[in-house]
């Protein structure tokens, strides 16, 4: 196990907004963890900075020790909250695409995932529902060797059936040495594959913690003890 991910100290502000007040956290390899809290709490701002999409105002972000940047994003593997893909394009030219950028992309288990899930690799995105589209996007991003996976909001728009499947496609296929950061407000549907929780409130982490601490040592689900501590 080592060190994959240092946030040291981080601020962000959108003008006269703060989103992250001085915010640290670190998360070892091999480990699936939920980042967790309430709407404005700062989960997509903290992912956009892992991901180089924002910068801090204050503080530094290192993936294994490197400072984010183009060598950061070939080992960090992102899904947005909103989707960046072309909607014309066919999922097939997409696969080549994402082959031809990654190195680490595996396109075998990219169609394999298309096949369980019966997307016609043929089609359009702009043909697909809202949660095909959103299995597709996730697809892409799973299918890269990462060593950290980062998703916003990843089952959002599925259907329940789909969202076990594609939580089980996750587990079973990420290379253990990889960590895989999940934003979610589906904690219930999540928790089971969890091995830590992070609780961000006001652009602060308020809480760390194994899953199984707060079952064992605190006797409750992490899906009851977020709504203790965030009710409204
Ligand atoms: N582009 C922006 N301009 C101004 N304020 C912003 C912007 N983006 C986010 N914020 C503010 O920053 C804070 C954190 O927002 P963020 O989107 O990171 O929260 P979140 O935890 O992802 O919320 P949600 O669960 O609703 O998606 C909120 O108060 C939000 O209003």
């Amino acid at each position: 196990m080592s060190t994959l991910l240092e946030v040291k100290d981080v601020c962000k502000r959108y003008g006269k907004k703060t989103a992250l007040d001085h915010l640290n956290l670190t998360l070892e390899s091999g480990h699936i963890v939920g980042l967790l809290g309430p709407n404005g709490s700062g989960k997509t701002t903290l992912i956009k900075l892992i991901n180089g999409i924002l910068t801090p105002d204050e503080g530094e972000i290192l993936v294994e020790g490197m400072k984010i940047g183009v060598e950061t994003k070939k080992v960090v593997s992102y899904l947005p909250d909103h989707t960046y893909l072309n909607m014309g394009m066919r999922v097939r030219d997409i696969l080549d695409y994402f082959e031809d950028f990654y190195q680490d992309f595996d396109v075998v288990r990219a169609y394999d995932m298309l096949a369980k899930l019966s997307i016609n690799p043929n089609d359009k995105l702009k043909s697909m529902s809202k949660g095909t589209k959103e299995k597709v996007q996730l697809i892409l991003v799973m299918s890269r060797r990462a060593d950290l996976y980062v998703l916003d909001e990843p089952i959002a728009g599925v259907d329940p059936a789909a969202r076990d499947y594609i939580l089980r496609t996750i587990l079973t296929n990420y290379d253990e040495n990889a960590t895989i950061l999940i934003s979610t407000h589906l904690i219930a549907d999540v928790e089971n594959v969890l091995d830590e929780v992070v609780f961000i409130q006001n652009g602060t982490i308020s809480l760390t913690s194994s899953v199984d601490d707060i079952r064992i040592n605190q006797g409750k689900s992490v899906d009851a003890l977020f709504r203790e501590v965030f009710r409204c």
